[in-house]
């Protein structure tokens, strides 16, 4: 609701109340429409200004209402007559104006903003445009290059960036509701005329056209088959080349479209499993609600390779001092070089001071006795980590949480390696670990849920989407990416090449596909880890044992390219060739495609014509398929958990909402019914047999994807 007061004798107070952050619900925008009437009514009230209540103006249209029917008055006729007042209407902004909130305030003919507001037009994240006159009133206002970039990328802006773009009038470090009741007060009676935004000539620039098809192709080079980002360009050319009126009309009919798209609804879906994956549980029924996190001041990072650095840059960048931990004086030199330049590099673009001065280096473990919470990211290797927890355990004041940052190994294994099991759990950042938004927050048996809770906050303080997920190999994501990794292998066998999968991969929105991504990152790696594991067998074995490991299908092929030397982008050749070693352009190499052949010959494998539907099923079916494992087993308490995994940290495309969320949309049945499919043509490749919670859930009517839970929770209390 809105509540209604006067202050200062002649201005009309109208506060948004709507608990947690003022969203413009039916019941909101029918109290602004009435309360505005008011206003306008009361002979003695001179001006109006618009506020928020709790310090927060509007955090946009109330997205839970998306789902349902339309009841209310509806956005733009409020806006219009806010506008269209013969009395100065302020915004007084205080924290958030976004979306729906910010275009409330553009309606309004003045804004003045506290120092630390945030505004911004994030409808693009949520798979929208911002429709309720805000792709029209911006460019007017602001001018179209600056337009573009807000609302295609929905990026938030500050204060002092809102008043150098011209989006407030005035920025106050004191009581914004008192600042604006003063500003609205000194506008009194002045003409309004030239404050409705609406009315405003749309300053055109004058290659505007090559402007347009600039942004064009930018958004759809990032966008992967997004529809937004491509309707907000066009919406905001509307705002350039049409009269208001007609551009309205446009914002209307593109709007329409995304509405019903299916992909809004997936990413609006992923902005709630973000907030649900907060309120996190483990199998013992703790969760976020019942656990209290210990505060953590001070932290220390031990190993500073790659993850080490990322990780001692985020720790550094929230607040916390850290202790960043390498013995080889040569390695310590080095990093904090790396971590000097990272954290100069990142304040540079948020216009702050580096936080220098909050890291202290050290050789010496012994440096770890005053910190509240380690992080170890030392080489992959249990023994090695075995060895710093044992060091650790010794160092480090009693109650201090030991965390390892590790991709694949067993928590459990190097918690038994200390004296105080339930103070450790894992930490799996992902690289470069101060830029990827994911953290598996990874317990163990015997974690203590303070440990979760503790790990949980500080992922949440460093900006990351924490989820947090049980015990066992590669925890989720790494484990259902071994069965979509698998499967373009055993694809390349039966007739694909690497540029079919990816093409597929990538048609359907991620970043890159298996091979790209494998070139980047490097095929030496997982080459190890199956060498370690006993898989990888050197030499050119042919014949069936060749592809065979534990009595299920092996594909070799990964491993008999590393032994060629092609680790990927590094070596200039990998599944792709490069120009140089380092190079990021990827050329389709016709040593692989005949090395291909010669394989399949020897291997007595007769290629046949693959389909990319075939590749997108057999890849995404099989990833799917391990995440109803993941489900069944408890290692995430929910689908949203995996999807926002996949969406943060893996390149699953936002607008397709995460794996679970996904087959939801294809249909369980359908999902079902092709692993059948593929399990019975491939029964050597146990892994594609549909997961028995697939088979309930299907058997269960396929419920929406929110209410999976309840059926596992079922599924868990059987067992
Ligand atoms: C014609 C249409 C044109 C206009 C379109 C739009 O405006 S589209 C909208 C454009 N606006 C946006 O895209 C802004 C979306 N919101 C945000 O980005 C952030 O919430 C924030 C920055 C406002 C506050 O961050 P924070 O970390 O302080 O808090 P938090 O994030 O944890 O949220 C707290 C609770 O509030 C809930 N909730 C939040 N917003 C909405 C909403 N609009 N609606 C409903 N609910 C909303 C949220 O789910 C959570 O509920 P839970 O889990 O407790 O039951």
């Amino acid at each position: 609701m809105a509540q209604y007061t006067r202050a200062s004798g002649f201005v009309g107070l109208i506060t948004l109340q709507n608990p947690p952050v003022n969203a413009l619900s039916a019941v909101v925008r029918q109290a602004i429409v009435d309360t505005v009437k008011i206003a306008l009514s009361d002979p003695k009230v001179k001006s109006v200004v618009i506020c928020g209540q709790n310090g927060n103006f509007c955090g946009g249209a109330d997205i839970k209402e998306f789902g349902g029917e339309m009841t209310g008055p509806p956005l733009i006729p409020m806006i219009h007559a806010i506008e269209a007042a013969n009395k100065p209407m302020v915004a007084a902004i205080e924290g958030n104006a976004l979306g729906g909130g910010l275009e409330l305030a553009l309606g309004c003919h003045y804004r003045i903003a506290h120092s630390k507001a945030r505004l911004g037009l994030p409808e693009v994240t949520l798979g929208l445009l911002p429709a309720a006159g805000g792709s029209q009133r911006l460019p007017r206002l602001i001018g179209v290059p600056d337009a573009l970039d807000l609302i295609t990328t929905g990026r938030i802006v500050t204060a002092a960036e809102a008043l150098r773009l011209g989006i407030v009038d005035q920025v106050t470090e004191h009581n914004t509701v008192d600042a604006a009741v003063k500003f609205a007060l000194s506008v009194a009676g002045q003409p309004l005329d030239a404050r409705r935004i609406s009315t405003f000539p749309c300053p055109r620039p004058p290659d505007s056209d090559a402007l347009f098809e600039e942004a064009m192709r930018k958004v759809r080079g990032s966008a992967r088959g997004a529809m937004a980002p491509v309707a907000c360009v066009q919406a905001v050319r509307a705002a350039a080349t049409l009269p208001y009126e007609r551009g309205m009309e446009r914002e209307k009919e593109l709007m329409a479209t995304l509405f019903t798209s299916g992909q809004a609804r997936a990413l609006q879906y992923v902005f709630f499993a973000q907030r649900a994956v907060g309120r996190w549980s483990m199998p013992s029924g703790a969760g976020w609600d019942t656990s209290k996190p210990r505060p953590v001041n001070k932290a220390a990072v031990i190993g500073l390779g790659t993850m080490g650095r990322g990780i001692t840059v985020a720790l550094a960048q929230t607040g916390l001092s850290v202790v960043a931990i390498e013995t080889q004086e040569k390695q310590l030199m080095e990093a904090k070089q790396a971590v000097t330049s990272m954290l100069e590099r990142g304040a540079k673009r948020r216009g702050a001071a580096p936080a220098l001065d909050r890291i202290s280096y050290s050789r010496n473990i012994q440096a770890v006795a005053d910190v509240d919470l380690v992080i170890e990211a030392v080489f992959e290797d249990m023994a090695l980590k075995l060895e710093v927890f044992r060091q650790l355990s010794a160092f480090c004041k009693p109650g201090t949480l030991l965390c390892t940052n590790t991709s694949a190994l067993d928590v459990d294994e190097l918690a038994r390696g200390t004296p105080n099991p339930e103070l450790v759990v894992g930490m799996h950042f992902f690289a470069p670990a101060h830029v990827m938004k994911l953290l598996e927050v990874v317990y163990g048996k015997r974690s203590s849920p303070q440990a979760v809770a503790t790990a949980m906050q500080l992922g949440k303080k460093m900006g990351k989407a924490s989820v947090a997920v049980g015990n066992c190999r590669g925890f989720v994501g790494n484990r259902m990416l071994r069965l979509y990794v698998e499967q373009a292998f055993f694809l390349l066998e039966e007739g694909a090449t690497p540029e079919l999968v990816d093409g597929a991969l990538e048609e359907f929105g991620f970043p890159m596909g298996v091979f790209r991504m494998s070139d980047l990152s490097g095929l030496d790696v997982g080459w190890r880890t199956r060498k370690a594991a006993g898989q990888a067998q050197p030499g050119e074995a042919s014949g069936q044992s060749a592809r065979i490991r534990n009595g299920s299908r092996y594909s070799p092929i990964g491993d008999l390219v590393c032994e060629q030397g092609r680790f990927g982008q590094k070596t200039g050749r990998g599944w792709y060739q490069y120009d140089k070693p380092g190079s990021r352009v990827a050329r389709s190499d016709p040593w692989l495609h005949s090395f291909l052949e010669q394989y399949r010959a020897r291997h007595g494998l007769v290629a046949r014509s693959i389909d990319r539907q075939e590749v997108l099923e057999r890849c995404l079916y099989a990833l799917v398929n391990e995440g109803f494992r993941i489900l069944e087993d408890g290692i995430a308490a929910g689908p949203e958990d995996i999807d926002v995994i996949y969406v943060f940290g893996y390149g699953w495309p936002g607008h397709r909402g995460g794996p679970m969320f996904y087959a939801s949309t294809v249909g369980l049945p359908k999902v079902l019914e092709r692993l059948e499919h593929y399990h019975q043509a491939h029964p050597d490749v146990p892994d594609l047999q549909p997961c028995g919670l697939l088979r309930r859930l299907v058997a269960s009517g396929s419920p929406p994807v929110h209410r999976w839970r309840e059926v596992i929770k079922k599924l868990h209390s059987q067992l």
